[in-house]
């Protein structure tokens, strides 16, 4: 049975127009969470995510009013290579955005890369049980990306980690997107969180977009992103609307 909740689309006629929309929506949410428990749990993925994020929450104006010191930063899926390698989805946010603004280092967490991914999907769980609390982690905010194909985090489409739903991070040998060893966000821990942010740009993503948005039996891995308390907003870009013409 599908999880409930409630779904939003946000068409901004441009990538930088959706930033701004973004930023605007991140500052409400943050200081929703800081208000009601004094910290914005968050979980970033890669791809073009960041940069799209980055753009206006990192303004002099969006960073004085997104309670940057209260985030905690956990990453959705992450590629296993160093911190510092160009594939790494940390590296990238760094460069994007923790180096701009002021989110306590003690409040990001990496993976340990130097584990073999199976290792490193396992400490990975064990961080957020440390960090969030014991069972499913309930993330406040998770901002997750689409590929072309549908997939979302490391869960790709026909993939068995779509059927994983008893760990809440595992790891993948076989990503058809390069780098090929990665862990993710399971299920399980993406349709527990309370908001979800999918961002959605540019025209290689209208097909997945309209079977997502458009067909009922749709099955693509960003399609069963509906936490069962928790509301999902899709931000996209006129590009990425195109498939939603009929
Ligand atoms: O580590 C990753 O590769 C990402 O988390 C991945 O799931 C990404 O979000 C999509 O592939 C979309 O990437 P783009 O936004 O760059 O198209």
């Amino acid at each position: 049975m599908q999880a409930e909740g409630s779904i939003s689309l946000q068409i901004s006629a441009t990538k930088d127009v959706l930033s701004k929309q973004l930023a605007e929506f991140v500052i409400q949410k943050a200081a929703e969470a800081k208000r009601e428990k004094g910290k914005f749990v968050v979980a970033l993925s890669g791809g073009s995510l960041p940069k799209t994020l980055a753009k206006d929450l990192v303004t002099d104006d969006c960073k004085t009013r997104a309670e940057f010191s209260s985030w905690h930063v956990y990453f959705a899926d992450e590629r296993c290579v160093p911190l510092d390698h160009e594939d790494s989805n940390y590296g990238l946010s760094k460069t994007e955005l923790f180096d701009k603004v002021d989110i306590p280092a003690d409040q990001i967490y990496p993976i340990d890369p130097s584990l073999t991914p199976e290792e490193c999907a396992a400490a990975y769980a064990k961080s957020l049980e440390a960090g969030i609390g014991e069972g499913i982690p309930v993330f406040d905010l998770l901002f997750l990306g689409i590929g072309p194909d549908g997939h979302t985090c490391s869960l790709f489409p026909g993939h068995p980690l779509l059927q994983e739903n008893s760990k809440t991070v595992a790891h993948i040998l076989d990503s058809p997107k390069p780098p090929p060893e990665r862990v993710t966000l399971t299920y399980p821990v993406l349709n527990a969180a309370k908001e979800v942010v999918f961002v959605s740009t540019g025209s290689s993503k209208k097909d997945a977009m309209r079977s997502i948005l458009k067909d009922p039996n749709s099955e693509l891995p960003a399609k069963l992103v509906r936490p069962s308390n928790g509301s999902v907003t899709w931000f996209i870009d006129q590009d990425a609307a195109d498939g939603l013409k009929n």
